[in-house]
């Protein structure tokens, strides 16, 4: 339970709404029990004045006790509508003031756990997957609402109006009261173990239904595989199999439910029918009413919303705990990478890896060893090497997004940690390899970095990255949607999209992860060219398979399994007749083939 106490922060937040609604609960307690005392109250009245009448009926004031019998029974309707009126109107004032608070609860900590999901490193994205990620900022936040609308103002309503109705019970016989509520512990259990039964099939339920969606989500985003592969059948039938058991749970949990009513019914009607019983026995006796075993019957359905209400809200703060448990883990984990000095100053563009190691955490592969390298501000270098040498692992610590295990990596002379990290990548421009646009236009995703980029500098960028003719082919232009909603580009398209967006930006230090590689040559000399000239004085960072992206750089170095193998310039590499010869060679050959 003490999972929950992150949320007091919250609740002291919107005290005020909190301490209203606790008064707005009491005042619709009051209204809802003294009908009770004017219902006994109106019944005693009935049967008294009809023992009058009767005694007076056919003498001249029969009429006349008829009248005054008929508007106090009229006085005491209206009272009781009054009240019911004033009770409503009080409870719609409870809902404005507590569920209010819940929702604006639940908007403050979906913004923290969203906040905290921004700030954490890459490395917390390998971790959890995606679905997990999700799940806490809406399943589980909707859970933790439950328990701040619902939970608190059915549990306040109970501490409140037990006390009061068990007052107003004891008042008028200690026996009967005693007998009423007899079965009414009973109730609170049964829907406690029930409610948990039925949250545990809900489980069952919400687990293959994501099974299900993940299992179209697939079929439809790998139509085109399935297609080819001619597997429409067999997907159809591993639908088939996830519906059916989707089927099969939902059956058990409507069983459930069904039982759920009838036993809530049977135990308040077992607490009425004792109430009658004993009550009866009692008016016999003559130690009570009518009339109170009518307002007796009526405060036993008062209890019983709250009672059931008991068991309920028992499992809802237990799942609201499980819940806040997990959120809770997201919001304590610590972003290791952080700022030494908070150096929020302009990069001049000069780049040194000094005896660089590093090992991912998660798998722990070692991607570079002791890797070596300066380029000044203004150079080019170009990182070349085979599948899995470690070329993107250079970019992910330029980038910061992880840090080095050995070795460190130095900006314009100084170590990356010490700089503000958001400064500083805002002063760089990455084209990463696996492409990402957003469902948005042309436009936007190109202007992605910057709140103030214009419409001049999104057209230059375009054009630099070789992609303004295809837009201007396009029959919205830059305002293109692209994405789920609107035009798929090519592979090529893509990536000069995301070349435009790191260009975009004019940046000091511009980190080129394979962006080429779905280019042809020509387009790829073109934009190597017009990158040359946009970085005149800012540095450039070329990762690639291919020779041809690599030779106009000022410097080449070739990776092998985390180790630079060889390093120079285009013309040296291949006067040494290493690698980079044998490469070179090897795709200049298959391009004269193509
Ligand atoms: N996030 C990660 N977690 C764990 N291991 C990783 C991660 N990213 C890469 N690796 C491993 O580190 C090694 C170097 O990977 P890296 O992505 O730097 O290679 P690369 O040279 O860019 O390859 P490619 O040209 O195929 O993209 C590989 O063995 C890879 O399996």
């Amino acid at each position: 339970m003490k999972e929950l106490s992150h949320l007091n922060k919250y609740l002291f937040k919107y005290k005020f709404l909190l301490i209203l609604g606790i008064i707005f609960l009491a005042v619709s307690n009051y209204f809802a029990v003294w009908p009770a005392r004017v219902v006994r109250y109106a019944l005693d009245y009935v049967t008294e004045s009809f023992g009058l009448y009767r005694a007076a009926d056919g003498s001249a004031i029969s009429s006349s006790l008829f009248d005054d019998f008929e508007t106090g029974i009229l006085i005491l309707g209206g009272l009781i509508i009054v009240m019911a009126l004033t009770r409503g109107f009080f409870l719609f004032l409870v809902r404005q003031t507590i569920i209010v608070m819940s929702r604006k609860i639940e908007f403050d900590l979906k913004n923290e756990v969203f906040d905290q999901y921004q700030k954490l490193p890459l490395s917390f994205y390998r971790k959890n997957n995606t679905g997990d990620l999700m799940n806490r900022i809406s399943e589980d936040v909707t859970r933790v609402r439950m328990y701040l609308g619902p939970g608190i103002m059915y549990g306040i309503n109970l501490l409140i109006l037990f006390p009061m109705v068990i007052y107003e019970m004891l008042r008028v016989n200690a026996e009967l009261t005693f007998y009423a509520l007899l079965p009414l512990p009973v109730l609170s259990v049964s829907i406690y173990l029930v409610n948990n039964i039925i949250n545990k099939r809900s489980e069952e339920i919400q687990e293959s239904l994501s099974d299900l969606s993940t299992h179209v989500q697939e079929a439809f985003s790998g139509i085109r595989v399935l297609k080819a592969f001619v597997r429409e059948m067999d997907s159809s039938r591993k639908f088939n199999i996830a519906s059916e058991e989707y089927k099969d749970k939902s059956l058990k949990l409507t069983f459930v439910n069904a039982l759920f009513f009838p036993l809530i019914m049977a135990l308040i009607g077992l607490s009425i029918i004792l109430t009658i019983y004993i009550g009866g026995n009692k008016v016999i006796k003559g130690e009570i009413t009518y009339g109170n075993i009518a307002e007796f019957v009526l405060y036993v359905n008062m209890l019983t919303w709250p009672v059931t209400a008991l068991g309920w809200i028992t499992s809802i703060i237990q799942r609201a705990a499980a819940s806040q448990k997990r959120i809770n883990q997201f919001l304590k984990e610590e972003n290791h990478i952080q700022s030494t000095e908070n150096l929020d100053v302009d990069i001049v563009g000069k780049l040194a890896f000094e005896n660089v190691s590093f090992v991912y955490p998660d798998s722990g592969i070692k991607a570079l060893d002791q890797v070596s390298f300066e380029v000044s501000p203004g150079e080019s270098i170009a990182i070349i090497g085979t599948t899995g040498s470690g070329k993107s692992t250079i970019a992910n610590l330029i980038l910061r997004l992880y840090d080095t295990t050995q070795g460190g990596v130095k900006i314009d002379g100084k170590p990356i940690e010490a700089y503000d990290i958001s400064s500083m990548r805002s002063q760089m421009g990455y084209v990463p390899q696996d492409v990402f646009l957003f469902s948005d236009s042309i436009e936007n995703n190109i202007a992605f970095g910057g709140d103030d980029i214009t419409k001049e500098q999104i057209i230059q960028a375009a054009k630099d990255a070789d992609l303004y003719d295809n837009i201007d082919d396009f029959p919205e232009g830059f305002q293109t949607m692209l994405g789920e909603r609107g035009i798929t580009l090519s592979g090529g398209q893509k990536q000069r999209t995301s070349i435009a967006r790191a260009i975009v930006k004019n940046p000091k230090l511009l980190i080129l992860d394979d962006a080429l590689s779905a280019v042809d040559t020509n387009t790829e000399n073109t934009i190597l060219k017009s990158l040359a000239r946009i970085m005149k004085g800012r540095t450039s960072v070329i990762i690639s398979h291919r020779v041809s992206s690599a030779k106009l750089a000022d410097k080449i170095i070739v990776l092998d399994d985390g180790k630079i193998i060889e390093q120079g310039t285009n013309e040296s590499l291949l006067a040494a007749g290493g690698v980079y010869k044998e490469l070179y060679d090897k795709q200049l050959k298959q391009e004269e083939e193509a």
